[in-house]
């Protein structure tokens, strides 16, 4: 299965979290199906949080942040009755706004599940409820609003 990130033209994969062309980035992979998006990644042991052993939130902040938008553009277009892949230029979102609230702390060394789930489209305004997890337990959560760019932007 594509990626939702894997369908972003050459001219917009450059994003540290999520941009396939970025080689020094995290390449973070998120995939919708039946109706929730999904990514997996494990944060390299560099991105250690102040308390030894827990990741460091503005890592877990960037991962709701690139699994969000991705996820916007995955939901207006499943609205729109149309598949990422199935688009040459998909729809681009940009985050306006992302709250996350820090509920547990994030182990290091272990696989992070980031989910995503539409909340609502609103025209150009998608907000998506996203949540982390580290072994079944929910580190954090999110909200973001997410804007698709105008055309030409
Ligand atoms: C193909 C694959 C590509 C793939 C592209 C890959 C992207 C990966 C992105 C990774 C995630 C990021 O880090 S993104 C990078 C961080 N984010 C940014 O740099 C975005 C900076 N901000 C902007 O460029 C701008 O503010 C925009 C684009 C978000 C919005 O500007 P605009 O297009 O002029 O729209 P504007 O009229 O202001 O707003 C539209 C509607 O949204 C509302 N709105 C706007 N901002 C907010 C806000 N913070 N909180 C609440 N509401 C807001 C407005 O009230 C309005 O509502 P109403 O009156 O219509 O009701």
């Amino acid at each position: 299965m594509k990626a939702i990130q894997d369908c972003y033209p050459p001219k917009y994969a450059h994003c540290y979290g999520c941009g396939h062309g970025n080689p020094a980035g995290y390449q973070l992979k998120s995939y919708l199906q039946e109706g929730i998006t999904q990514a997996r990644f494990t944060p390299g042991m560099q991105y250690s949080g102040g308390v030894p052993g827990h990741v460091y939130g503005g890592m877990i902040a960037s991962l709701l942040d690139c699994h969000g938008t991705a996820s916007a553009a995955a939901f207006a277009s499943h609205e729109r009755g149309v598949a990422m892949e199935e688009q040459i230029e998909p729809p681009r979102f940009v985050t306006a706004s992302l709250k996350v609230d820090f509920k547990n702390p994030t182990p290091q060394g272990v696989e992070l599940l980031v989910r995503g789930e539409l909340i609502s489209v609103e025209g150009r305004k998608v907000r998506v409820a996203l949540s982390l997890h580290a072994n079944d337990v929910v580190c954090a959560t999110g909200e973001m609003l997410a804007i698709e760019l105008r055309a030409g932007a």
